[in-house]
């Protein structure tokens, strides 16, 4: 066990899957939930991330860790109110998706020593406990941030649970955090955003949408995440965002002026650059986690397709890391990715699904 006692503020997505990654694992002897909606609670306490329902301030009486997990407008306040029940020597950290403002904030309200910022790079869209998930952090990246005023020990701890959840930790500054956060996460969010709004303002808007494959889905998809949660982390990161969006704006104008000018050369150029750039994109963050290795099959579209799949692969003894539905249509073939951590099994799996006459190919 890691620590006594621990109490999550806001049980959510992210405070709700980490509530369950660490009573899963046997991490925390008792786990207090906070949160303003009384379902999220309830499904927490029924799912076991939480052992006890609890209100602020007196939920933090005796805890060894918090952690906050209300969108990132919500933590000053709450770090308020918490300050004068915290037990000595009790480690807070944060799961918010901007660091700087949060930082500062904390160790001004706490004055102390004891805060470590954190943000684990892995989500989704859905808000709420519903979509909690014990093993959302295993193999991400979760960044932490602490500053010279930190204590290692409080740092020791918040490194630990990281590891025990599976994930990767990566150590940087508040502003480096924001600055690459801002790029790689909140820049797409706005664009998305963006491009939601452009869509649904035209005339064809709707009828459009309705047409969408995955272009504008895969695009887009975030942008049905959270508004509240949204809303702080542009607030909270506004100059690292703004800044990030100049460069955007030069980089539409950019490839604008190409297609008003019929530019072919400079189109391609810049279509060139962007595919050579996304392809090289990991699948996996290179030297920590095991590569991927894919193969497609291709099968009728029908019930218990997947479930035969997988039972072929399970008898011949093949774990699958991942697996993907790419295209499914209704009375055709349906494309799947299957994703193994080894060569060998991808080598294995091919064959016993060829030995059964079913169509798949090497991926990559
Ligand atoms: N969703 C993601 O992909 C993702 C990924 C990494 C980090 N984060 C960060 O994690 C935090 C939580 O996000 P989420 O996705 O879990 O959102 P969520 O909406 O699923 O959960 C937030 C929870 O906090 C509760 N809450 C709000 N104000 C509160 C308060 N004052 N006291 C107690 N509870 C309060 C809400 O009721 C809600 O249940 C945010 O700071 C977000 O920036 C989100
Ligand atoms: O939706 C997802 O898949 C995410 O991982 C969400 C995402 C991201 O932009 O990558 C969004 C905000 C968080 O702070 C971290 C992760």
């Amino acid at each position: 066990m890691m620590v006594e006692r621990c109490t999550i503020i806001g049980v959510g997505l992210i405070g709700g899957s980490l509530g369950l990654a660490l009573n899963e694992r046997g991490l925390a002897g008792h786990i207090c939930g906070v949160d303003l909606h009384r379902e999220n609670l309830d499904m927490a306490l029924a799912a076991g991330a939480i052992n006890e329902i609890a209100e602020l301030p007196e939920a933090v009486t005796g805890a060894d860790l918090v952690i906050l997990a209300a969108p990132v407008g919500a933590t000053p306040p709450i770090l308020r109110q918490i300050k004068d029940y915290l037990q000595p020597g009790a480690v807070i950290t944060d799961v918010g998706s901007t660091k700087q403002d949060v930082v500062a904030r904390a160790e001004e309200i706490l004055d102390s020593n004891c805060f470590v910022g954190g943000h684990p790079m892995a989500g989704a869209e859905t808000a709420g406990f519903a979509g909690a998930d014990p093993y959302l952090f295993e193999n991400a990246f979760y960044l932490l941030t602490p500053t010279t005023r930190t204590d290692p020990t409080a740092l020791g701890l918040v490194r630990g649970m990281v590891d025990a959840i599976g994930g990767v930790v990566m150590e940087m500054t508040p502003r480096e955090h924001d600055l690459m956060t801002a790029a790689i996460s909140h820049l797409p969010h706005f664009v998305a955003v963006a491009t939601v709004a452009a869509v649904a303002g035209m005339p064809v808007g709707e009828r459009a949408m309705a047409l969408a494959a995955g272009g504008f889905r895969d695009t887009t998809r975030v942008a049905a995440g959270s508004p509240r949660m949204w809303r702080d982390i542009f607030l909270s990161n506004r100059k690292q965002v703004l800044q990030a969006l100049e460069y955007f704006q030069n980089a539409v104008d950019e490839l604008k002026a190409a297609v008003y000018r019929k530019d072919e050369e400079k189109l391609m150029n810049i279509l060139t650059g962007a595919s050579a750039t996304r392809r090289k994109l990991p699948l996996r963050p290179k030297g920590y986690l095991p590569c991927i290795y894919e193969i497609v099959v291709t099968v009728p579209d029908r019930p218990g397709i997947i479930a035969m799949l997988a039972g072929l692969l399970g008898e011949a003894g093949i774990n699958i890391s991942e697996i993907e539905i790419l295209r499914a249509r209704e009375g055709y073939g349906g494309t799947i990715r299957i994703g193994f951590a080894t060569v060998e099994e991808q080598e294995r799996a091919l064959q016993v699904l060829r030995n059964k006459d079913i169509k798949c190919r090497r991926k990559g």
